[in-house]
């Protein structure tokens, strides 16, 4: 698509291999096995979410995921005390702050950045003091924006859950947001992703957001893995998002 500028890169997010795996309990399928046919298939990063209630992936994984790729980890974390003392052990190439609700059945929005200023801003400066490539998963409006910015975060995440849910000329609305969020981090000098529910069908307007520099998908990946394999729908994202620009 004209006007788009740096190929855009594909995290593959790696949980839901994980929630199949605690389904019975034991050890298959192995998360890391999928980062390894990940790291093989030309994605650009492994993203994991170590959930407070352990939901999917788990404490062991994350070191073992580090061990077998030399992909980037993102790891997304809640902003507590426990996560920070992981990620700090751990140093993750980036850690992706997210909310966390303990009943929630996916991550349902974005972090209020705005609103937890004060509690943010600590877990943010002890990340980048260890070198962690802080991002804020936040909804894409100028208030967190702004938020983020006046936290020093370099990157943010902006959900696309919105999008992914909506129908009819909501769409558009959606996709306008987005871009014009992503337009607004570009000028200010954050790095703009996006990510939450993007599939086959929803990804190229998403992946045409010229300042859009990296997708996190996984849920759909993973699904469509039961069918195709991970490579080969991992191959068919990337040659999706390769179209859109
Ligand atoms: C923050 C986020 O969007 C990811 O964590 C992803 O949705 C997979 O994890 P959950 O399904 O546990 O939310
Ligand atoms: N941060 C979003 C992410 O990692 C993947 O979300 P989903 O594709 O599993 O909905």
């Amino acid at each position: 698509m004209p006007g788009a500028t740096a190929r855009l890169r594909l995290g593959v997010n790696i949980d839901h291999v994980a929630t199949i795996r605690n389904a019975r309990g034991g050890d298959h399928p192995d998360p890391v096995r999928a980062a390894e046919i990940v790291a093989a298939c030309g994605s650009d990063g492994i993203t994991a979410h170590l959930r407070e209630d352990r939901r999917h992936i788990r404490d062991e994984d994350l070191a073992r995921i580090q061990a077998a790729t030399d992909l980037p980890l993102n790891l997304e974390m809640a902003a507590t005390d426990e996560m920070l003392a992981i990620a700090l052990r751990h140093r993750p190439h980036a850690a992706c702050i997210v909310p966390e609700k303990r009943e929630e059945r996916t991550t349902e929005g974005g972090l209020d950045a705005a609103g937890q200023h004060n509690h943010l801003a600590p877990v943010v400066a002890r990340l980048t003091d260890a070198g962690i490539r802080v991002s804020l998963f936040i909804e894409a409006s100028e208030r967190q924006l702004e938020a983020a910015l006046r936290l020093g975060a370099p990157v943010v995440e902006f959900h696309t859950g919105e999008y992914a849910h909506a129908r009819g000329e909501q769409v558009s609305v959606e996709l306008k947001r987005i871009a014009d969020m992503a337009a607004l981090a570009a000028k200010n000098g954050i790095e703009a992703h996006a990510g939450h529910g993007l599939t086959y069908t929803n990804v190229q307007p998403i992946a045409a957001i010229p300042q859009l520099a990296e997708l996190n998908i996984g849920h759909y990946l993973v699904g469509e893995a039961v069918f195709v394999g991970l490579e080969a729908a991992v191959r068919r994202m990337r040659e999706l998002m390769d179209h859109a620009r």
